[in-house]
């Protein structure tokens, strides 16, 4: 286990089991360590004086807001780092909801951008990398319908259709197959998000296990005596 606890970074399409996978991550944090994770999704509005062009980038993105957009992406993520991942990971783990693939699947669909470019323009700001990206992947009819079925889910007619889903799929496809060219991803595992939400818990938690990224839990005998 390092000195430090982890930073772990959720992806997956609208209706993967992001959210599933992140509560569960959560409460597992709490009972097993009693250790509270803190949970951040891929944009804070930290960066106070970038939110105006965060909305108009998101919501109405062409030509004009583009760049912008990008700066101010750039700008809130080295502002969460600053402020909320560095110096809570001494305390306790750090487990966000998106953070760069999302941005670059978002820049390749929306703008045409090569991955790498949009890449190099967030490298750029960005002082720390997660320990691990876990990219939850599902068939776009699969997760469109999950994520349709949630109550009060608001639809976007250009971005939650099964065109933009499926090139959205597409990126983060190519991207995780040459994770040597994205180093501030950290460590990329994809997790078959088809199986039951129990399972993908379990498998999420055994990549943690295996790259040492939870502490070992400690046995009590029933003297009370403990072993490491
Ligand atoms: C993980 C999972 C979620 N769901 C449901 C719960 C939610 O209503 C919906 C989307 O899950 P959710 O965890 O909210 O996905 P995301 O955060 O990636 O958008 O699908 C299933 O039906 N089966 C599953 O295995």
């Amino acid at each position: 286990m390092n000195h430090r606890y982890p930073f772990i970074v959720i992806e997956g399409l609208d209706g993967t089991g992001k959210t599933t996978l992140r509560k569960g991550l959560f409460r597992l944090w709490e009972g097993l360590y009693g250790v509270t994770p803190l949970c951040m999704l891929t944009t804070n509005f930290l960066a106070a004086d970038q939110a105006a062009a965060i909305v108009t980038g998101k919501y109405q993105p062409n030509a004009g807001s583009r760049d912008a957009y990008l700066s101010a992406i750039a700008a809130d993520k080295r502002a969460t780092l600053d402020r909320l991942v560095l110096p809570q990971r001494p305390a306790r783990p750090v487990i966000a909801d998106r953070w760069l693939l999302s941005e670059l699947a978002f820049f390749t669909v929306k703008h045409d951008m090569r991955v790498s470019e949009t890449y190099e323009a967030l490298a750029a700001q960005l002082t720390a990398a997660p320990d691990l990206t876990l990219v939850l992947d599902l068939e776009t009819d699969t997760s469109m319908s999950r994520a349709q079925a949630r109550q009060g889910d608001a639809v976007r007619a250009d971005w939650d259709v099964h065109d933009v889903q499926i090139r959205v799929r597409d990126t983060y496809e190519a991207v995780v197959t040459k994770p040597d060219e994205f180093p501030l991803l950290g460590d990329v595992v994809r997790l078959d998000a088809r199986r039951p939400r129990s399972e993908a818990l379990l498998a999420a938690w055994d990549v943690l296990r295996e790259r040492q990224l939870v502490p070992p839990i400690t046995a009590h005998t029933e003297g009370g005596e403990t072993h490491g």
